[in-house]
């Protein structure tokens, strides 16, 4: 893989980087203060974390886990000069601190994000996209797999963090032809033999299509097995974690028509390990995948096909770098571990596979807005 694109950093006024961290972090501070009744000590620490993430520099965390992941080398460095991955996923570690996630007191491992999950989860939107799969049913087996697929696509627009920063983003609409589309390589590819890992992206309203997806991969044959992988904690805000996957299991039971049925077979796929829950340590590090530890990449090579969601599980992917759009998704995922695919909304800078017509079209039509505004989406296969 060329080395050659440089790291992105989140130092450019103006940049969309920037403003993630200069407005949206800020904006996820003020929501998490007033979402739960916390008491003045976490007032104190959300302050003080207001301070250091606009103003402050990196200062140190104690574990190990952050000093293998280069901490050390940031030190006393400011939050805008830093790998801008590396600082994004540093935040949602210090606001966790702050509202005592990690403490031994009674704040322990609650989630600061899960009243605005369970608000999506309860929402008419999700009953709509529910009440859809009774009409799904009539159609041919294959024509419910490619919506499926395209479901689980389109459900990384809801995604709360970026709403936050892009309060018009859900009224946009949708572009509809995907700057790539290598669905027909990924329906090669999901043979019926060996396990799936999808490496999930949101909780609530595209964990629940993805959930669905798996259902009928696993119900027809296309997988043996699947492996969910999900995050060890709250992150960028709505990124789903265990509690989130049986949120949205429990939701599906007890919706009414075909979806409970969905649920159902979930819950007994669950029950008889042929679909797995995993919540690897370095679903949250602020690391590219290419520097993923070896039990990882081991369990990875030995999946069939791993699917990644989003638009952050992207970044990781091929590196979070000022790619030319051109260059090759098979050259920057060269090193991953096994066949990959990447399903994922447009919403930030980086992008690799396109070709140079599509590019130009798109930078005519638009500028640079297509690369971050959620309206755009891909399937990327690299076999
Ligand atoms: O991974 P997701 O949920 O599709 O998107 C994550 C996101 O909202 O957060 C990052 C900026 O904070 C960007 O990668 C993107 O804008």
């Amino acid at each position: 893989m060329s080395m050659g694109a440089a790291v992105i950093l989140g130092n450019e006024p103006g940049s969309f980087p920037y403003s993630v961290l200069a407005e949206r972090h800020p904006a996820i501070i003020e929501q998490v203060r007033e979402a739960f009744p916390y008491g003045p000590e976490q007032h104190r620490a959300l302050d003080a974390l207001l301070d250091s993430c606009t103003k402050g520099v990196i200062e140190p965390l104690p574990g190990g886990a952050w000093a293998e992941w280069g901490i050390g080398g940031y030190l006393g460095q400011s939050w805008f000069d830093v790998p801008w991955l590396w600082s994004e996923s540093h935040f949602y570690r210090r606001l966790l601190d702050a509202v005592g996630y990690f403490g031994d007191g009674p704040w322990h491992g609650i989630d600061p994000f899960r009243p605005s999950k369970l608000a999506e989860l309860d929402s008419p939107e999700t009953d709509q996209e529910l009440t859809a799969l009774d009409e799904l049913a009539a159609l041919p087996v294959e024509e419910q797999g490619a919506a499926l697929v395209h479901g689980s696509l389109w459900g990384n627009r809801a995604d709360l963090g970026f709403r936050l920063s892009d309060g018009a983003a859900e009224g946009r609409d949708a572009v509809p032809d995907l700057v790539v589309d290598d669905s027909e390589r990924l329906r090669s590819l999901l043979d019926g033999v060996g396990t799936l890992c999808l490496i999930a992206d949101n909780a609530g309203r595209e964990l629940i299509p993805d959930l669905l997806l798996l259902a009928h991969l696993l119900e027809h044959g296309r997988v043996e097995r699947a492996v969910l992988h999900v995050k060890p904690y709250p992150y960028y805000v709505s990124d789903a974690t265990t509690a989130d996957v049986v949120d949205a299991l429990r939701r599906l039971v007890r919706a009414p028509g075909e979806a409970a049925g969905y649920g159902r077979r979930l819950w007994d796929a669950m029950a008889d390990g042929r679909l797995r829950v995993r919540a690897h340590a370095f679903s949250c590090a602020p690391l590219p995948y290419a520097d993923m530890p070896d039990d990882l990449r081991a369990e990875i090579g030995g999946a069939a096909l791993t699917v990644l969601k989003g638009d952050l599980n992207y970044r990781r992917l091929v590196g979070d770098r000022w790619w030319a759009p051109t260059t090759l998704f098979a050259d920057a995922t060269a090193y991953f571990p096994g066949p990959v695919a990447a399903l994922r909304t447009l919403k930030s800078d980086v992008v690799t596979g396109l070709d140079g017509r599509t590019e130009a079209a798109l930078d005519e039509a638009e500028g640079r807005r297509w690369r971050t505004s959620g309206t755009h989406a891909l399937i990327q296969v690299r076999p």
